[in-house]
């Protein structure tokens, strides 16, 4: 569904902030971006969305993808409502379809009696509950999220989580970045791990236990090995 292959990627030329990232996520799969504070996991979503001042190498994408961000990003302008239509003319939606969709989405979200209200007026994790109805409305065969976690009460991430596992049984991928090491290792089939800017390792859970040398352990324990052995 992607293939990244970045070589070098920053805000200012000639100063690359990450380093030979090198990544695939196929059909179905759901992949966990992780890394210390600073490592580079943002500015590689960046650079795969070419949001970002240079680029050089290569990201690939098979088809549609839609991106949710860690900071809620809106219009003051418009209500829930009306971003849900914009939303669905770019997709060119029909009004039936954008209403079969959305619907359940807002009563999963308990967003129904907003709908008319400005974002503007919502708490965080209301305007993230916006940003994830607007990804599941377009039905991408890519989800790239930035931090998902933070903001969302229980029910929701466990919704939320439970909607993108039905979207990944139909095919699409998911990229995720995350500090929720534990709830990473629950649910991701493989993990990319950053730090200074670059892929220290990557593979399954397994893998990263194997080349951790922590086999029995977590995640979190494996996470800290390899980095401790990376500093060194
Ligand atoms: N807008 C920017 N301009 C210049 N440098 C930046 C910018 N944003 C991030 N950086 C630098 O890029 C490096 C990687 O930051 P990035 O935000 O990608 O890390 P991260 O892994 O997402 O961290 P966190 O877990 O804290 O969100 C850091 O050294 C940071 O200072």
């Amino acid at each position: 569904m992607v293939k990244v292959d970045i070589h070098k990627a920053g805000y200012d030329q000639g100063e690359p902030v990450i380093r030979q990232v090198h990544f695939q996520i196929n059909q179905g799969e759901l992949v966990g971006l992780i890394g210390p504070n600073g490592a580079g996991k943002s500015t590689t979503i960046k650079a795969l969305l070419g949001t970002i001042g240079f680029v050089e190498g290569q990201v690939q994408f098979n088809d549609t993808y839609a991106y949710i961000p860690e900071q809620p990003v809106y219009y003051d302008e418009l209500t829930l409502w009306e971003h849900i239509q914009f939303t669905a003319s770019i997709c060119e939606l029909s009004e039936e379809e954008m209403n079969r969709r959305v619907k359940p989405l807002l009563n999963i979200f308990r967003l129904k009696n907003v709908v008319h209200q400005y974002p503007t007026s919502f708490s965080k994790g209301m305007q993230q509950k916006l940003m994830i109805v607007l990804a599941f409305l377009t039905k991408p065969s890519l989800y790239i999220i930035d931090e998902p976690f933070i903001g969302l009460d229980p029910k929701a991430m466990k919704d939320f989580l439970r909607l993108l596992d039905q979207e990944r049984q139909e095919g699409a991928a998911v990229l995720m970045s995350t500090h929720m090491l534990d709830t990473a290792e629950r649910i991701c089939d493989r993990f990319v791990l950053m730090m200074n800017g670059e892929v220290i390792i990557q593979g399954t859970l397994e893998d990263i236990l194997n080349a951790a040398g922590t086999r029995h352990a977590t995640l979190l324990d494996s996470f800290e090995v390899l980095m401790e052995r990376t500093v060194k």
